[in-house]
């Protein structure tokens, strides 16, 4: 069996489980995102008194964070209320940030953990070694009900990924390069394991940076095996009570994907789907309004140093915007105490409180007809920062702090090779 099948069997209970086959799971977590207060009523419908166990249930506000209008406040407001009667351990309110950089943060994932949440991007946590797979709201009443939930054993595919980018070129390049050759559909209701030397070498960020992605492939859940930089991120945060899944040698993948990333160059996925993927070279200038630094993709301490590196003492184009919203409130105050506010600051970039914010167009960073946005988010659809008639490159926060300094888009790499550039 592979990793992630022995922990879907360890939750069901049985021996040993094959793809497709439908297991009912014991869940060890779930978060609620505040786009979903129809769970909480979903709960109340269904029977609901008390839910399952409160210190294993987490509510996040952060796509609506702070509440920009009166409607959801009134949602916070009332998933609020339920945490507080339930006597919910876990409840992060808007002083927190992006629930897939605020749970680790916190100790909430560990390895060899079945994870759900009412996010699409729980594959994120497959960097940890955990199973991490969004649902809908009445799977989720079901969860805050039972602490269980059925599962559809996926089959798992393996990605490997081999050799060492040029300076300017980071995990977001190389996940959006494999998006652009296997496309959106290559992964749909499958496992995707991420391995090879390149893998073995990244740090957490960059995991998860990855991991994230996975779903813009229709991946079911993602998963890497954890190196030292995970465990030692999870054991200072959670501890060491967590299970190790090794994959049986031998085990027989569903697909199996090579990519060597020695020669890759920037890369962007280009308007209007997250696979539109081109490298740099080969993307026409496109003058910039707006450059977004942020969300559960890249907006991490790791995505702020980048961008700080590209534009010490540097400023960006008078014309062009450049919005920062650390993915969590622990990202903010760690960037504040190394210097990257101040430098992004001093260039020109105008910060908001943590949280999802422009990257799903709910607020802090709308775009306007015919605007053109460069951001270090994951999904680029027609109407996803604003307007529908805004166009979004997706790149790396390099790119990113490149791109605003120049007013158009731009390779990250010139600015970084300089003695300048290296230090922050
Ligand atoms: C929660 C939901 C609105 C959505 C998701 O499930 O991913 C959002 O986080 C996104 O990034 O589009
Ligand atoms: S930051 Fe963006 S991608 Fe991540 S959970 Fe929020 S809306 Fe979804």
């Amino acid at each position: 069996m592979h990793a992630v099948e022995k922990m879907l069997a360890r939750a069901a209970g049985v021996d040993s489980v094959t793809p497709g086959e439908i297991l009912n799971c014991s869940v060890d977590f779930i978060e609620l995102n505040d786009l979903y207060l129809q769970v909480v009523r979903s709960f109340y419908e269904m029977g609901g008194t008390k839910v399952w166990d409160p210190t294993k249930i987490s509510f996040v506000f952060d796509h609506y964070s702070p509440a920009p209008t009166i409607r959801t406040a009134q949602i916070h407001k009332e998933m609020r209320d339920f945490a507080r009667e339930q006597g919910l351990t876990h409840h992060f309110d808007i002083n927190a940030g992006v629930c897939h950089q605020v749970m680790p943060e916190a100790g909430l994932i560990r390895p060899g953990m079945i994870l759900v949440a009412t996010d699409s991007h729980t594959t994120t946590h497959g960097a940890f070694g955990a199973f991490g797979t969004g649902i809908g709201a009445t799977d989720a009443a079901t969860v805050l009900i039972s602490g269980e939930l059925w599962f559809r054993v996926p089959e798992v595919i393996k990605i490997e990924i081999t050799g060492k980018p040029r300076t300017g070129v980071y995990a977001k390049d190389v996940i959006l390069h494999i998006i652009g050759k296997l496309k959106a559909d290559a992964a749909v209701y499958q496992a995707v394991e991420f391995c090879g030397e390149y893998v073995e070498g990244l740090g957490v960020s960059e995991r998860m940076a990855v991991c994230n992605m996975a779903v813009e492939m229709g991946a079911k859940t993602a998963w890497m095996k954890p190196n030292r930089a995970v465990l030692d991120y999870v054991e200072e945060r959670f501890g060491t009570d967590y299970i190790l899944d090794e994959t049986d040698p031998g085990y027989t993948y569903a697909g199996e994907h090579f990519f060597d990333v020695s020669s890759l160059e920037p890369q962007l996925a280009c308007p209007h789907s997250v696979d539109n993927v081109f490298p740099f070279s080969e993307v026409s200038p496109v003058k910039v309004d707006q450059a977004f630094i942020g969300s559960c993709t890249g907006g991490r301490l790791e995505d702020l140093e980048a961008a700080a590196q590209v534009v010490k003492g540097r400023k960006i184009a008078p014309a062009t915007r450049m919005v920062v919203i650390p993915a969590s409130m622990e990202v903010y105050k760690k960037a504040m105490e190394k210097g990257y506010v101040q430098t992004l600051i001093e260039a020109g970039a105008t910060f908001n409180a943590p949280g999802c914010g422009p990257c799903l167009g709910t607020h802090a960073g709308i775009l306007a007809r015919g605007e053109v946005c460069v951001s270090s988010t994951n999904r680029n659809f027609p109407g996803r920062m604003g307007s529908p008639e805004a166009e979004i490159y997706l790149g790396s926060p390099a790119l990113v702090a490149a791109s605003a300094l120049e007013g158009s888009l731009a390779d990250p790499g010139k600015y970084l090779d300089t003695p300048q550039g290296a230090s922050v």
